[in-house]
């Protein structure tokens, strides 16, 4: 009797583990959070129409080629956050270097993000961890900017 009260426990116990397991949310990326592909396709457009309403910003993009700037964020905005995608631009250095640019720039540049996945539907912790991957770019980025203030 003790011995199948012993099994009739150990069942319990596990069937309760796997119930448990059941209702936990699934694991999910960053990028999944963002709303995958499509997602990080808005929030690189809501970027541009930020950037298009920033007197800072908007000389800076005046010349780029568009084209080319939305597939490269868009790639690197999918690799960083854990997507499936490979970031082939160009060295995040190189880019920017000799840009007329200063931390206000750097700020701004953030801030339009933020505003982007706002308007994309990305909720605040996400948004949160995806600056705090933009933040440690900053070194590369800002490295050889002529940074005037
Ligand atoms: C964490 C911050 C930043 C990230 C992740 C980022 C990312 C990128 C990427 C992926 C490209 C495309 C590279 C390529 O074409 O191969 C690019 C280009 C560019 N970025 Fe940034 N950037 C950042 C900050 C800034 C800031 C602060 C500015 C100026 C306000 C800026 C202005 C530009 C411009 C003008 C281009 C186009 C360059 C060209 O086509 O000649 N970026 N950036």
């Amino acid at each position: 009797m003790a011995f199948l009260m012993g099994r009739k426990t150990v069942l319990g116990f596990v069937c309760g583990l796997l119930l448990a397991c059941a209702s936990q949310p699934q694991q999910t990326t960053l990028y999944q959070r963002m709303g995958g592909e499509a997602g990080v396709r808005t929030i690189v457009d809501n970027f541009l129409y930020e950037v298009g309403d920033s007197a800072l910003l908007r000389p800076l993009f005046n010349d780029i080629d568009l084209p080319r700037f939305r597939t490269k964020l868009a790639e690197q905005l999918c690799e960083i956050s854990g997507g499936p995608c490979r970031y082939s631009g160009d060295n995040m250095t190189e880019v920017h270097a000799g840009m007329a640019m200063n931390n206000r720039h750097f700020d701004a540049t953030v801030t339009a993000l933020t505003r982007a996945m706002e308007a994309a539907g990305v909720d605040v912790a996400s948004q949160n961890a995806m600056l705090k991957k933009l933040a440690a770019m900053h070194g590369d980025v800002m490295r050889e900017t002529i940074a005037p203030e």
